[in-house]
């Protein structure tokens, strides 16, 4: 089964007299344990499809499934169940709260979503170590590096038990080196673990480590992509 289905998912942005065709009947599928890089120019549609891929965005058209789910867009409770249950993002900017230590951002996580269960902090804690914080849990973020920083948001993202993770840009302000460990990381989730990764990058580092690369171009999918 795959963990997600897209299908001719179009988006229009209608503001005022303006109106912008994001995405054109964009449809992609991510199997378990698959790193699917998403490659194209600025203003391409990259960011609004993993919005909508996952689930921060409803769609004007078009069909999701999560994890042999469909999901129903015209429900913001549906939205939210499936992003909670099945998804994690790590942005660019990492998002940490300056005031928590990197085990307070990763449970405050948790409890925003309804999972600050033994269990699921059980989890985090091994994810952190796994990923190499454990030393690092009662530090704040501006007593980190970078690619530390990136890892909490990595680990965070994965806490309470995301099978799919989206990343945008996860490399970018990394010194190489330090980009290279996110990537080993990413894969290790993915080929160990079977979680499902989108990368949206402009970096040809990522390219090291994925699948299968997709290309946009004006809100279509130009290459790659053939299910
Ligand atoms: N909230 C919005 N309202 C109106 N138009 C938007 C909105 N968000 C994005 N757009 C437009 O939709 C198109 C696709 O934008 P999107 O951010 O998805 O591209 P992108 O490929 O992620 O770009 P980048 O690489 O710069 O992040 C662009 O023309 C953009 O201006």
């Amino acid at each position: 089964m795959k963990s997600l289905v897209a299908e001719e998912i179009v988006k229009v942005y209608q503001e005022g007299g303006s109106r912008v065709e994001a995405l054109r009947g964009i449809s992609l599928a991510l199997a378990p344990s698959e790193i699917v890089i998403l490659e194209g120019p600025s203003g391409s549609g990259k960011t609004t499809f993993m919005s909508v891929a996952g689930c921060l965005l409803s769609p004007t058209s078009g069909r999701l499934s999560v994890e042999g789910q469909g999901v129903d867009f015209s429900r913001p409770k549906d939205m939210v169940r499936v992003r909670r249950e099945s998804i994690g993002f790590v942005f660019q900017s990492f998002n940490l709260f300056p005031a928590l230590t990197v085990l307070e951002n990763v449970l405050y996580a948790l409890q925003i979503r309804g999972k600050l269960t033994p269990e699921y902090e059980r989890e985090a804690r091994t994810i952190l170590e796994q990923i190499g914080l454990g030393h690092r849990l009662d530090f704040i973020p501006a007593r980190l590096s970078g690619g530390e920083k990136q890892r909490v948001a990595i680990a965070r993202a994965l806490s309470g038990g995301s099978r799919i993770l989206f990343a945008d840009e996860p490399t970018a302000n990394l010194d190489s080196h330090v980009g290279l460990e996110v990537l080993g990381i990413l894969r290790r989730l993915a080929k160990e673990e079977g979680r499902s990764v989108l990368v949206a990058t402009h970096d040809p580092a990522v390219r090291t480590i994925a699948d299968r690369v997709v290309r946009m171009r004006d809100g279509c999918l130009v290459e790659g992509e053939n299910g």
